[in-house]
């Protein structure tokens, strides 16, 4: 897994670099020729401009065109001011240096000249704004940024985007939409999420020194971004010599007269993300028309009310299905009142792993009065507990109805806040998003988030439904339940990508990512087994 700091953290890691003799200085300098091997690497360089801002991340660009330019490559860079002018010491001394080496320098061109600048330009390394940016681009960064992302030239980013957070993966203005970049050190949560997922294009980390990865781990990382061969342990192996119950049993439990098709398709997706036997229990006045459109699914009828949500009745007999049973899913379409809340609550005194998701987390935010974190013996189990929520959910589970986490750091510290005041390694909170987290008490496991197809209505019962059936499969200790949940996240974000193929990025819906897990799964194994052979990418 590889390590993603908060950029606050990262400052550590160059305190530290710094302690062991590697100054500010020499790190410039490593950075700078990092992006320019990198640029060189590119290929088809008739031109580079090198756009440079202010601080140090203008220092690094300085660094990269002078190594360019004695390279022999065709380089101008494009600064605010003079070289003589720049305040900052050290990206002062480096952009003095480059000019005394030769570079051709343009400063402060009017936006006409950097259009016909960049018309003849091949590679553009923006070194405007690295992680010392705050706000929205001010000119003639804001400028300078519209005219790159107009221009259609490659573009290589030096740390981060222009005009991007590295810490939240928003961005308030226009933001550079890089091919590459190429950050220092360690990964930062905001490449990975939100904007950040647009537009930084391929992502390569340059750690600058042989220290580095010491110093991160000692800064505590925020997150892990998980690699394929990180699941190799959390899967179970293949062996012919199972049945239909050894492979896992999973019983969903969902649905109302309002929501219909929701336990359907968790149903469905569990079952095709490899539980061997799946129950789907319903609101008895729905069960017909769900059981008509399900022949593998046997579908049981439990009491409802006048709402059509379940009733009181149906509480302890959910519980006893869900004993009966390796892994059981509550909440899709089911609604909240007093029959499901008394449902959920009766579920999580289980002693089977139990994934909530949808209307299940509304229930347990009803149970709570939106503190999730506040009642930490509600949560507290012996079995595993999955829960699922989207930023909205989430913000209801912590006290933030009104503001829902706007972020991937905001969403992971929410998460954390149920985790931490748990405290045992049987819960974990996948916080779902365009980049989704799934936080355990010792470690936040970030997949490789999925396409937008993803984005479409039943997705997240999909999700709800693989990681029941990976948890019904499964044999896991639970501090690995973050990367089980994390793998379930990867299957389901590869199934949108055949989907995607199949239907249209924009035609998918939830049945095509459904019918797509199965070979989700096999494809991503197959890449396990052999990395070099390519596929998803
Ligand atoms: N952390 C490290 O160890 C290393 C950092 N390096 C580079 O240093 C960068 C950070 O340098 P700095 O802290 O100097 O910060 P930056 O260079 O990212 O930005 C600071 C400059 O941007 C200006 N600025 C901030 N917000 C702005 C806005 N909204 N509009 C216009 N201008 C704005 C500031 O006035 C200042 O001039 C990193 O991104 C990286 O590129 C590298 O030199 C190598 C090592
Ligand atoms: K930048």
């Amino acid at each position: 897994m590889q390590p993603v700091l908060n950029v606050e953290d990262v400052k550590r890691v160059e305190a530290g670099l710094t302690e062991v003799g590697v100054s500010i200085s020499e790190l410039m300098h490593r950075a700078g020729s990092a992006v320019a091997s990198e640029v060189i690497r590119m290929g088809d360089l008739g031109s580079v401009a090198v756009f440079c801002g202010l601080g140090n991340n203008g220092g690094d660009g300085w660094v990269a065109a002078e190594t360019l330019h004695g390279k022999g490559v065709a380089v101008t860079v494009v600064s605010p001011v003079d070289p003589d002018d720049i305040q900052g010491d050290l990206a002062r001394v480096v952009a003095k240096s480059a000019q005394a080496a030769g570079v051709s320098i343009v400063v402060a061109p009017p936006r006409d000249k950097v259009v016909e600048l960049l018309s003849g330009t091949d590679v553009v390394v923006d070194a405007m704004l690295g992680t010392g940016f705050h706000g929205t681009p001010r000119a003639p960064f804001d400028i300078w940024i519209a005219c790159i992302n107009a221009s259609g030239a490659r573009v290589l980013s030096v740390d981060v985007p222009s005009g991007l957070s590295a810490q939240t993966g928003l961005a308030d203005g226009e933001c550079v939409i890089a091919d590459t970049t190429v950050t220092m050190l360690v990964l930062k949560p905001g490449l990975l999420s939100d904007s950040g997922r647009d537009a930084c294009g391929a992502i390569i980390v340059a750690p600058l020194a042989e220290q580095t990865e010491r110093l991160t781990i000692e800064a505590d990382p925020v997150a892990w971004r998980a690699d394929l061969d990180d699941y190799v342990d959390v899967l179970e192996p293949a062996s012919n010599a199972v049945d239909k119950f050894s492979r896992g049993s999973v019983l969903v439990v969902g649905g109302s007269t309002r929501f219909v098709g929701a336990p359907m398709m968790a149903a469905m997706a569990a079952a095709r993300a490899g539980a061997g036997y799946v129950t789907l229990a319903v609101p008895e006045p729905v069960a017909p028309i769900i059981q008509a459109r399900m022949m593998e699914i046997p579908v049981l009828a439990l009491p409802a009310g006048r709402d059509g949500t379940f009733s009181s009745e149906a509480i302890q007999l959910v519980a006893e299905l869900a004993e009966k049973r390796t892994a059981t899913l509550v909440g899709p379409g089911m609604r909240v009142s007093s029959g499901t809340v008394g449902v959920v609550s009766r579920l999580l005194e289980t002693k089977v792993p139990l994934v909530v998701d949808a209307d299940g987390l509304n229930c347990i935010s009803r149970l709570t009065s939106n503190r999730a974190d506040e009642f930490p013996e509600l949560l507290r189990r012996a079995a595993p507990l999955v829960l699922t929520p989207h930023r909205r959910e989430l913000g209801r589970l912590v006290g933030l109805e009104d503001t829902p986490p706007a972020s991937l750091t905001a969403a992971m510290e929410a998460a954390r806040r149920i985790v931490w005041a748990d405290g045992g390694s049987e819960l974990t909170v996948v916080a779902k998003g365009s980049a989704t987290a799934c936080v355990g008490v010792d470690v936040a496991v970030l997949p490789k988030p999925g396409p937008a197809a993803l984005a479409t209505a039943g997705s997240g019962d999909v999700l709800g439904g693989v990681i029941a059936a990976f948890l019904a499969r499964s044999n896991v200790d639970n501090e690995d339940i973050p990367v089980l949940c994390s793998l379930a996240c990867e299957v389901h974000g590869y199934a949108g990508s055949i989907a995607a193929e199949r239907f249209g990025s924009r035609g998918a819906m939830a049945r095509d990512i459904i019918d797509a897990l199965g070979l989700a799964e096999d494809a991503l194994e197959e890449q396990m087994a052999f990395p070099d052979s390519g596929g998803a990418e």
